[in-house]
């Protein structure tokens, strides 16, 4: 395994198992007695025989027995206890990865160039469960393996360390061979994986431009493409089974071969009295029902889920390894001044720019609204301004910082971006209200609900430790998210269409709240309403910005003129 696979493992693993240190303890406790049968069992059945049956002493080779059957019991209801604790272990994991890995993608979609699309969630999502499921099953079987095996060659060494002697290179012979074959199996199975993703990757693309492809005639090609994938994945599965032909050596050579040894050495070995009849069996047991089992499951069981676990948990560790990392800068911006020097920003690398050598100051609470055409880049100006997205060249700087270089938290508690959607989760009002600032006051929300015009919503509900109510109107789940910012610490805040769901007096109630609360306001306005609230208005359009009042903007720029004639009707609803 890479170091980065390594270090990764660590960093999403220790965090669960130092967290939950009493499932480990509970987990290696069980584990101890589960143990047990297979420690005593060669034992106790070498004792019922040489002391018990063959001595004459039928009554005792019973009690022993019974008595294997007593671990035995032990040892089933060891198992059985074992089971919460490696799911409370098996689930931490799985949330713990699929923390760290959808976080990388949602850093890259945000960051990066990948387009977090469903396929890309429904995969992850689906390795993910592998690697639970797989770890769940792994956990329950290593600790049989390795305790079968450990209990087999001990209780051989107690009964005769000669026989110990005979099954422990056979033991680490196989263990040797296991692993030559699991590094050419793991070879052959991620070579599965790739060709079935490259096929089910073609086989998407040819499906959803199935009707290009008929048009252009090019079924002939798109069908050939897909041939070569199904080929190809055919291939990689004969040889993937191939090499797990070879895992059958692993358990005739650690299983069977001191079975077989010891068998044809025993009429030497009981005739010289090296082993008595009792120990003879004895060992049989030990090797037929502690080594052979384990070391099959450890081939099964192992061979193939562990391939599986090994092979999956790589892949979606280097996906969060080469995840773009976030803005890592330690700086705090020294004030709350907007500045875009030369700023080109596009959403590809061939993409047209949305922006070249944009140039742009807002100083420390101005209330300006952004206006331009749809789709001419309102919304990726207030993306940049937020350091959601980082420019291709030029700067933003926050209070003379380049947003890169700022402490992440700092540069999210000053600035909120308040976008269309609005996010409002389960869980009591209060909580949803105070997301932002855990620790305001019953006073400070009953300001910022009444400022929202959230109050008879707030009575409804039951009040703020009353549960968000499920049946929310839209304008109430936006009132919702900005009663949220309002509350916040944000020094800067970036209303991107947030009030689009609201009417015009509820939205004219939201804006002048936000412009009289302390900082900078910037609305990305849909309605000329919000635009003539504003101080200042910037114009987007393709030729580059504009920038004025109301007044001056509508006499000297024909394209805010032509908004505003768009506008007008809206303008008009009461
Ligand atoms: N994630 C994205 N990936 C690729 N292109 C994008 C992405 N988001 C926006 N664009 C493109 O960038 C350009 C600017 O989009 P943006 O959403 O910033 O415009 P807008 O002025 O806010 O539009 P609207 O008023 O309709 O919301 C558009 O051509 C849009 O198609």
């Amino acid at each position: 395994m890479s170091d980065t696979v390594i270090r990764s493992i660590r960093q999403f693993a220790r965090p669960v198992f130092a967290a939950h240190r009493r499932a480990v303890a509970g987990l290696a406790a069980w584990s101890l007695l589960e143990m047990v049968p297979a420690l005593v069992s060669g034992r106790l059945v070498a004792a019922a025989l040489d002391r018990g049956f063959l001595a004459g002493a039928p009554g005792t080779g019973v009690l022993l027995l019974l008595a294997y059957g007593v671990a035995m019991l032990a040892g089933t209801l060891a198992v059985r206890q074992a089971m919460p604790h490696t799911a409370v272990l098996v689930e931490s994991l799985r949330d713990a990865l699929v923390r760290m890995v959808v976080g990388a993608s949602l850093r890259r979609a945000v960051y990066g160039d990948e387009v977090a699309d469903a396929a890309t969630v429904s995969r992850i999502t689906r390795q993910a469960e592998t690697v639970r499921q797989t770890t769940a099953g792994l956990l329950m079987t290593v600790r049989g393996v390795v305790f079968g095996v450990i209990a087999a060659v001990a209780g051989l060494f107690s009964l005769d360390p000669l026989l110990a002697l005979v099954a422990a290179p056979a033991v680490l012979a196989a263990a040797a061979l296991l692993i030559l074959l699991s590094r050419l199996l793991r070879r052959r199975y991620r070579r599965l994986l790739q060709t079935q993703e490259a096929l089910a990757e073609e086989a998407a693309a040819c499906l959803s431009g199935v009707r290009d492809v008929v048009t252009c005639g090019a079924w002939r090609t798109a069908g050939a493409g897909l041939r070569r994938r199904v080929d190809d994945e055919a291939e990689a599965t004969v040889s993937s089974a191939r090499a797990g032909t070879g895992r059958i050596g692993v358990i005739a050579l650690g299983g069977r071969l001191p079975f077989v040894v010891i068998l044809l050495a025993s009429p030497w070995l009981v005739s010289r009295q090296i082993l008595t009849p009792g120990t003879l069996v004895g060992a049989l047991t030990y090797l037929l029902n502690g080594l052979d089992p384990a070391l099959r499951a450890l081939v099964q069981t192992i061979g193939n889920r562990g391939l599986e676990l090994t092979v999956t948990l790589h892949r979606l560790i280097d996906h969060a390894a080469a995840a773009v990392s976030l803005p890592s800068g330690r700086k705090r911006p020294g004030g709350a001044e907007i500045a875009l020097r030369g700023l080109t920003f596009a959403y590809g690398e061939h993409a047209k720019p949305v922006f070249s050598g944009l140039d742009l100051r807002i100083a420390d609470g101005e209330h300006l609204a952004v206006v331009g055409p749809s789709g001419i880049g309102k919304s990726t100006l207030a993306l940049l301004i937020g350091g959601v997205v980082p420019p291709r060249s030029g700067t933003v700087t926050l209070g003379g910082v380049p947003v890169g270089e700022l402490d992440e938290p700092a540069l999210r508690s000053m600035v909120a971006l308040v976008p269309q959607e609005s996010y409002v989760f389960a869980g009591a009002l209060r909580e949803n209200l105070a997301y932002l600032r855990p620790s305001v006051t019953d006073a400070e929300l009953d300001e910022a609900v009444a400022a929202m015009g959230l109050s008879d919503t707030v009575r409804r509900a039951g009040g703020y430790d009353a549960e968000t109510p499920a049946a929310l109107s839209q304008g109430e789940r936006q009132l919702i998210t900005l009663a949220r910012v309002y509350l916040s610490e944000a020094r800067i805040v970036l209303l991107d269409e947030a009030t689009c769901h609201l009417d015009p007096v509820s939205e004219a109630r939201v804006e002048e709240a936000f412009a009289a609360r302390p900082g900078t306001l910037i609305v990305v306005a849909h309605r000329i309403s919000s635009a003539m609230r504003a101080r200042r208005i910037l114009l987007v359009e393709e030729s580059g910005l504009a920038e004025g009042t109301h007044d001056v903007l509508v006499h000297r720029s024909p394209g805010y003129a032509e908004l505003v004639g768009h506008w007008a009707p809206a303008a008009r609803v009461p």
